[in-house]
């Protein structure tokens, strides 16, 4: 069994503040994923938890445990690294076993046998054993990265984009295999990636983090419907959401566009906006407007055609509103006229409320009695 917990860490690298107070618990056999743009940290986060990097401040336990002294090779947590450096010379069974080899873990040769036999089997590779790693597929090789991480049973697996490098289609079928490889391996993982979708689909929980700071700790559920602010619900979804600036009548109703009829605000926003409320912003992902070619009711406004990218089935439409940019998701055979005018109708019923201060009204968190925001699952 194995648990994480991270205490205010923050690390700087001279003037760059690279992590900037984390806390957060990973519990024992999560899939735990952080998520963030480049530069965000994670590698750093990745590296104080492996222990190559000291926090400049706060600690890290593992079960409960001060760990912030335990030497990296003590720690007992595998690296998986976005370049898998294999030994090029070796077989497939070779470089999975080479971990067992090593003076720290020296094994039995049938206990080796049986365990690179045990891995390659949940990574599919049990009937490339017996070749050269030069005779593999870039896919292939990243399997034979993971299994020699897997090969080990440790406390942890640290694992550093280890599927960016694949072409999509192998990355989406690498992600279908991670999530079902996590349920036979039954170990705490920490997984960094910069991918929205690897995120919400391998993830129990997702941390963001955005210049050194967490933006937000939740289930993908909560990620997605609950962002906390604007930065997580634009990084999550693709095309990315709309944000409109809408005024909050004094008998409590919205106006986003001058020339549509006001709408109600949906009950559970409403009773969280306090009376001194008067602008919000609206966040409206682009499956959640509606479209059409001519004026249909009230609520509807005319907008001009900006582009139409088809992407496959689906099309990403833009429309231009008082210089704005609205994007829309729709299917790829709409004919589309450049000049015609088209209306759009948002879906107030899916929309994300905002304040000015960019943070959603309706996100789940707390604040405990120093201030600092704690997340609740
Ligand atoms: N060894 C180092 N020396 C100096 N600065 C560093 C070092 N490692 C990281 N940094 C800086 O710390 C910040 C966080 O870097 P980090 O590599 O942790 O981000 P990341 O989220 O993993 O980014 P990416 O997705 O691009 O790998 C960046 O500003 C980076 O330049």
């Amino acid at each position: 069994m194995a648990d994480i917990t991270l205490k205010s860490i923050s690390k700087k690298f001279k003037k760059d503040i690279a992590l900037d107070n984390i806390n957060l618990t990973v519990r024992d056999k999560e899939f735990f994923v952080i998520f963030g743009p480049a530069g965000a940290g994670k590698t750093t986060l990745l590296n104080v938890i492996a222990g190559l990097y000291l926090p400049d401040y706060g600690n890290v336990y593992l079960n409960g445990e001060y760990f912030n002294h335990v030497e990296p090779e003590d720690r007992n947590i595998a690296m998986v690294f976005e370049d898998y450096a294999l030994y090029p010379h070796l077989t497939v069974f070779e470089n999975i076993a080479s971990p067992l080899r090593s003076p720290k873990y020296k094994e039995l040769n049938e206990i080796i046998e049986k365990e690179v036999t045990r891995v390659a089997r949940i990574l599919k590779i049990d009937h490339l054993l017996e070749r050269n790693i030069s005779e593999l597929s870039n896919g292939q090789r990243q399997r034979v990265g993971l299994g020699r991480a897997l090969v080990r049973t440790p406390n942890v697996f640290l694992m550093d984009e280890p599927i960016t490098h694949l072409d999509a289609k192998l990355r989406h079928q690498m992600r279908a295999e991670l999530k079902e490889m996590q349920k036979n391996l039954d170990t705490t993982t920490i997984y960094v990636t910069h991918d929205y979708l690897e995120a919400l689909s391998l993830g129990d929980k997702i941390a963001i983090l955005n210049e050194g700071k967490i933006e937000q700790i939740g289930t993908p559920d909560d990620i997605y419907y609950y962002p906390h602010n604007e930065f997580v619900a634009s990084s999550f979804g693709e095309p990315e959401i709309n944000f409109f600036d809408a005024i909050i009548t004094e008998d409590k109703q919205l106006s986003i566009f001058e020339e549509a009829e006001i709408q109600d605000i949906p009950e559970k926003v409403k009773s969280k906006l306090d009376e001194s409320v008067r602008s919000v912003r609206v966040g409206i992902r682009p499956k959640d407007i509606k479209y059409s070619f001519t004026k249909e009711n009230d609520y509807s406004v005319e907008c001009s055609v900006y582009s139409f990218e088809p992407l496959g089935a689906k099309a990403v439409f833009t429309v231009e509103k008082d210089g704005n940019q609205i994007r829309l998701v729709v299917p790829s055979v709409l004919q589309i006229d450049m000049d015609q005018p088209v209306y759009i109708e948002l879906d107030i019923n899916k929309a994300m409320f905002f304040g000015t201060d960019e943070i959603n009204f309706l996100s789940k968190f707390i604040k405990d009695a120093k201030g600092e925001v704690v997340w609740q699952s």
